[in-house]
């Protein structure tokens, strides 16, 4: 699916008026502060359900209101036909947020949805902006999230065993807090956090197999001389010659001791290596960055296998980015017929990213939250 049509309500200075875009390539420019980045995160809020700059949702919420709006029309996107009757949407997708209430309304076709997932199935984005080197100089849990956003989208109904054994987790907690510890009760518990941590880690693994293999291919088409030391393996939070089981019962008195789950998917990584050492200590920033554009595009590449069109939103990316870089990642998503918002302060210059293959693009002027298209 792509995003063929935005409307916010309240959503920090964009304005209220809707937007169409190309389920292509969508460039907006516009000075410092006049709302490029927030029109991506209003796209963001229908594919992940929140922000992807702050955690509190209060922030976004336009100064002086209580509740945001965020609506989207969703189109077929290039790697399928368009929906038979032109001006026709394949799918409509909503979410407020009222922030005094504490509520959050989701709706797919009109009708209410209760969970996030039914909502962001539909519009897989994948954010490429200043904070998303962290994936490999961060700590793990952002190569969990990583992982876990591709997890997802190959395997929707990972969302719920995900939540169940977060659920799991936190009880197993409160338990291992209290200090006296029934062993009969605590045998129950473990053994349902296993099954759960167990579901998840096999479906975790099967999505890292797919993408190693789109990484890999990737890997095989550029030519830098770091490319043989390099390794991505998966860690699935704790020694996985044993049974978690097992593990747990071993470390039960460590576990006790610091009062929280030690091992299992909560501490399940990506390690990066070059030449045996981790590539936080060994890789050049300039290296590092093309590391997590390739690890970016290689996701693009296990959801486009799958039939799934990614909405990918590049935020400023001509700060972090050289333009052997940029057109590296352009044409790449180009390829993968990805739907692409991509921001910039000076208006772009596709001939650049593009150079003779120039796909299907429209160009936005953003100003004071306003997006005007302007003629190509
Ligand atoms: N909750 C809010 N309500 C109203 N306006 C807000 C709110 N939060 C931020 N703003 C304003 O919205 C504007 C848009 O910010 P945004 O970060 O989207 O701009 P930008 O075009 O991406 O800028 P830059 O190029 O500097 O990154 C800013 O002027 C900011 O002060």
């Amino acid at each position: 699916m792509a995003l063929v049509k935005l409307q916010t309500e309240n959503f920090r200075n964009l304005g209220h008026g809707p937007v169409s875009f190309t389920p292509s390539m969508n460039l907006l420019y516009g000075e410092n502060g006049s709302g490029k980045t927030s029109v991506l995160e209003a796209i963001g809020y229908l594919g992940l359900g929140r922000s992807f700059r702050v955690s509190r949702h209060q922030a976004v919420v336009s100064h002086g209101e209580k509740k945001l709006t965020v609506f989207g029309g969703l189109d077929e996107g290039m790697s399928a036909a368009p929906s038979s009757m032109p001006g026709e949407l394949r799918h409509r997708v909503g979410i407020s947020r009222d922030v005094a209430a504490k509520e959050t309304i989701l709706r797919v076709d009109g009708e209410a949805v209760r969970n996030l997932s039914s909502l962001a199935q539909h519009l897989p984005v994948s954010v490429i902006d200043p904070g998303v080197f962290d994936i490999v100089a961060g700590s793990p849990g952002k190569r969990r999230q990583f992982l876990d956003w591709a997890v997802f989208h190959v395997e929707p109904s990972f969302a719920s065993v995900w939540q169940q054994c977060q659920r799991v987790t936190s009880q197993r907690n409160q338990i291992l807090r209290t200090g006296r510890i029934d062993d009969a009760l605590m045998k129950v518990w473990d053994s349902q956090y296993t099954e759960l941590a167990e579901r998840l880690t096999r479906a975790r693994k099967e999505t890292f197999g797919l993408f190693t293999a789109a990484f890999d291919s990737l890997l095989g088409e550029i030519e830098a001389p770091w490319v043989d030391g390099l390794r991505l393996d998966f860690y699935a939070g704790w020694d996985s010659s044993q049974s978690l089981f097992d593990v747990l019962k071993i470390h039960r008195e460590q576990e006790q001791k610091m009062g929280h789950t030690l091992y299992g998917p909560n501490r399940a990584d990506i390690r990066l290596r070059f030449q045996g050492r981790p590539v936080s200590e060994t890789f050049s920033r300039g290296q590092q960055k093309t590391l997590v554009i390739l690890m970016k595009i290689a996701q693009g590449m296990v959801l486009s296998d799958l039939g799934k069109q990614v909405t990918f939103l590049l935020d400023d990316i001509n700060a972090e980015l050289d333009v052997g870089h940029r057109a590296m990642l352009a044409q790449k998503l180009h390829e993968l017929r990805c739907q692409v918002f991509l921001t910039s302060i000076e208006p772009p210059r596709p001939t650049e990213l593009w150079q003779n293959t120039l796909p299907d693009y429209r160009l936005f002027h953003v100003e004071h939250g306003k997006l005007t298209e302007e003629q190509i």
